[in-house]
């Protein structure tokens, strides 16, 4: 459906209202007002089907970031070498085709033979990380994929990566010891203190002779107490490396032995890296193939969170029937604070007949309004959602066009612009409606009434739907019999001069206009010579 004039601007209303519902980024979807009745339809479908689910919030696509390795080198034959360089996921020389990495050499399948993309060959841990750093994200996935569908490829994909999650800490092992240990140096130190300020309080006179004779239990037992702290620390580091060695020096304040922490941090690497490879080789082979089918699970989780949001937001509002019309009984419009409830018609419906409306009457009386409510009603009948009304009744059609007055906008340019946007909306084939408001603001009202009586001749030869507001109800009914005139009436006068107006839309009826009321008002308020101006002009209009 083509969203012309000032419609694009109703329908990114509706639809910022439906996003602000939804707690997702990634399903803020753009569901367009469609022209097909089967696609209409289909979401109708979609939206009758569906039952909400809680949608967990740290649900993402699943994203493999590319990262530099230094720890391998791919080789390929000399020709083949500008082609794979773009992989940039490391070194890359010209030799026997394989892949190095520390003493370890993996030939390479031709690629004849292999199905395999060469990324997941060269690199398949950076895919089984993608994973490894979602699991949580993952898991949530496919507890709503199972319970909203009953099916999900997670955790298939899950079971192979947590098959390989020792070996991934073992990996990540080496890029954390430096910080382990000079964790581990902190701690021993602090007890190392403790201790020693506990003997400060323990020390007594008595010691000072034994001190002079050159023996000092407390500083040998201090001694034995650090070398016992130190190999306690250095047991601890084992257990998390599996490597034995002497790390910390054997008086206070410990010293960390980096010889020793590089040594471990190259056995781990060396040894870690290359098992993982190993481990990694087929799971990515498997991820990478399923690894799309994930991002589709969460394109559908992001649509049951857009759904639901939809729903909140169409709560009481009803389907229209399909109809060679355009109507709606009691419908309310979207943005006004409760709204008066109004009925309207354009087409062959049972509240009115005849495809082009004009609508007359009272200033403020909700024209304009109307207009938009007309416009939300179809826009969201098109994008395949129920509206809000009691009843309603839809025809579909390929294009809306909404002219929209500017306020404050006059003149020649205004005018201009305005004949071609209404020319253009004439223009060429298909279902259109059409709704105009006051085009004569914008011109003398004289020329206007012809002008705007040839624009809806053309209209109605064309069989669009056209409702227009204007205040020439009166000329214009005389010139267009095929045309309906509406009047929306004001009441008379609130205790504070306000205006009372039904906003409902009497049919076939040109609406009295208001300045007798408005004349009255200023009338009653005015004081002095003021009222005496008024009370004459008052009386003019009503003789
Ligand atoms: N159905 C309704 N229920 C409650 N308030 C409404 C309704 N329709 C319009 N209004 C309110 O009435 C006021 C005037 O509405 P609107 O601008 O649509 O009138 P209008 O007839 O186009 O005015 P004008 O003659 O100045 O162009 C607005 O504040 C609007 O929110």
């Amino acid at each position: 459906m083509r969203l012309s004039g000032d419609a694009g601007q109703i329908y990114r209303q509706i639809i910022r209202e439906i996003h602000s519902r939804v707690r997702l980024d990634g399903a803020k979807l753009p569901l367009k007002p469609k022209s097909s009745r089967e696609e209409i339809e289909r979401m109708r479908e979609k939206l009758r089907a569906f039952t909400p689910h809680d949608i967990p919030a740290n649900i993402k696509p699943l994203k493999v970031k590319k990262e530099y390795l230094n720890d391998r080198i791919l080789f390929v034959r000399e020709e083949d070498i500008d082609k794979v360089a773009k992989l940039n996921l490391c070194k890359i020389d010209a030799g026997e085709p394989g892949l190095r990495i520390g003493r370890e050499f993996f030939e390479l399948e031709t690629d004849e033979k292999s199905n395999t993309a060469l990324e997941v060959i060269v690199a398949p841990e950076i895919y089984v990380k993608a994973v490894y750093e979602n699991l949580e994200n993952l898991k949530a996935l496919a507890d709503l994929m199972l319970k909203a569908f009953g099916s999900s490829v997670v955790p298939e994909v899950l079971s192979e990566v947590e098959k390989i999650a020792p070996l991934m800490e073992r990996a990540r092992l080496a890029g954390r010891i430096e910080e382990i240990v000079a964790e581990e140096a902190l701690r021993l130190n602090r007890r190392i203190e403790e201790k020693i300020s506990e003997l400060e309080v323990t020390i007594k006179g008595e010691r000072i002779l034994e001190l002079m004779r050159g023996r000092v239990p407390e500083i040998e037992e201090l001694e034995s107490f650090i070398a016992e702290e130190v190999i306690e620390s250095e047991r601890k580091i084992e257990e998390i490396t599996g490597i034995n060695a002497e790390i910390f020096s054997r008086s206070y304040p410990v010293e960390v032995n980096t010889v020793a922490v590089d040594r471990i941090k190259a056995e781990i690497e060396e040894e870690a890296i290359i098992e993982l490879y190993k481990a990694c080789r087929p799971v990515a082979e498997k991820i990478f193939r399923l690894l799309p089918e994930i991002n589709r699970e969460v394109e559908k989780a992001y649509e049951l969170e857009f759904l639901r949001a939809v729903k909140e937001f169409c709560s009481g509002f009803v389907f229209p029937e399909f109809s060679d019309c355009i109507a709606f009984v009691n419908g309310k419009h979207l943005f006004i604070p409760n709204p008066q409830p109004v009925s309207y018609a354009v087409g062959n419906s049972e509240i009115a007949s005849g495809k082009i409306a004009i609508l007359t009457g009272a200033n403020s009386g909700g024209k304009t309004s109307l207009l938009e409510l007309i416009a939300q009603m179809q826009i969201m009948a098109q994008m395949g959602l129920p509206v809000n009304a009691e009843m309603a009744w839809t025809d579909v059609v390929d294009e809306l066009f909404f002219f929209k007055r500017k306020r404050g906008v006059q003149g020649a340019g205004a005018f201009e612009s305005a004949v071609r946007a209404f020319t253009r909306a004439l223009l060429g084939k298909g279902r259109k409606l059409v709704l105009i408001d006051e085009f004569e603001a914008i011109t003398e009202p004289g020329a206007a009434v012809r002008i705007i009586a040839e624009f809806l001749r053309i209209a109605h030869e064309k069989d669009h739907y056209v409702v227009i507001v204007s205040h020439l109800g009166k000329e214009l009914s005389e010139m267009l019999p095929f045309a309906r005139v509406d009047g929306i009436e004001a009441k008379g006068l609130d205790e504070n001069f306000n205006l009372i107006v039904d906003r409902q839309p009497k049919f076939g009826r040109i609406g009295r206009s208001t300045p007798e009321l408005i004349l009255e008002k200023l009338y009653r308020k005015a004081k002095g010579e003021e009222k005496d101006v008024l009370e004459r002009v008052c009386r003019s209009v009503r003789d």
